[in-house]
């Protein structure tokens, strides 16, 4: 019983992804530098969390570790959704399976291949794992970003926030446990930015688990909870955030050196 109640805090259903005592160093000797100092979090299933912090504070490092694209130095990061997995010590191969089926990465660059459409930029990921996908799957993953009748249009005839939304697309379309996002708005203006943050409160109140780093106050408060990093260590949460909150919570992070 007391096993099950502490096992339920730390990979139970309600929580999507846990991390435990994330330790990430780069080089050596004199060089090195210690991106996570021991960082550990939990992420309920279905919210929307922003990480934020000074430059170089580690949240890169964090959502890369925590989204299996670089392996930490010390601590465990589970995935849940269910059915727990532990993603540290997985071999290259499992880890580069469980990417393609459970979890979704969009970033600041978007990187869609242009001389596709928007609906074969989606379809990628299926058709990477071996499944078939149908148009009426494309057409409705295309449809859940707002972006229905624009299918047949390259990424070049798409605006900077259209193209965005079909990246959100392309990571949502293998329904993944978890959407992690680095700085998915750094590259758009303010009207696309807050469509696809819209867009992305909206999936999350549908259930979606989100995870997503910015440098944006404004960005941050569509967020149900904020995490601040400092130093490479968790440094305080904003559960009700507001821009005004976020910006002072941030400004009190700053090294003195630039404050
Ligand atoms: N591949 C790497 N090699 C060496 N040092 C690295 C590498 N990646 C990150 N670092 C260092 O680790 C620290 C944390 O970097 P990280 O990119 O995680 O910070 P960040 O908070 O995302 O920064 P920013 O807000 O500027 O993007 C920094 O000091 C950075 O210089």
């Amino acid at each position: 019983m007391r096993r099950a109640a502490i096992r339920g805090v730390l990979v139970g259903m309600s929580n999507a992804v846990v991390l435990s005592g994330l330790r990430r160093a780069y080089g050596s000797g004199q060089n090195a530098v210690t991106a996570l100092d021991g960082v550990s979090l939990a992420f309920r299933a279905g919210t929307f969390t922003a990480v934020m912090g000074p430059s170089g504070s580690g949240k890169s490092t964090l959502l890369q570790c925590a989204a299996g694209l670089d392996r930490p130095d010390a601590g465990s990061v589970v995935l849940d959704g269910g059915n727990p997995v532990e993603l540290t010590g997985l071999p290259e191969r499992r880890l580069t399976a469980l990417r393609r089926e459970r979890i979704g990465f969009v970033f600041q660059s978007v990187n869609l291949l242009p001389a596709l459409t928007a609906e074969q930029n989606v379809a990628l990921p299926l058709r990477l794992a071996g499944r078939r996908v149908t148009r009426a799957e494309l057409r409705e993953a295309l449809a859940e970003v707002g972006l229905e009748g624009r299918g047949g249009h390259r990424p070049g005839e798409l605006s900077g926030g259209q193209r965005q939304r079909v990246a959100i697309a392309r990571a949502l379309v293998t329904r993944p446990d978890v959407l992690f996002a680095d700085e998915p708005t750094g590259a758009l203006d303010t009207e696309s930015g807050a469509m696809v943050l819209r867009l992305m409160r909206g999936l999350a109140d549908g259930g979606q688990t989100i995870i997503m780093v910015t440098h944006d106050p404004v960005a941050a408060s569509y967020a149900d909870r904020v995490v601040f990093i400092a130093d490479g260590r968790a440094a305080g949460e904003d559960h009700a955030p507001t821009p005004e909150r976020v910006a002072a919570a941030l400004a009190s992070l700053r090294p003195k050196v630039l404050a």
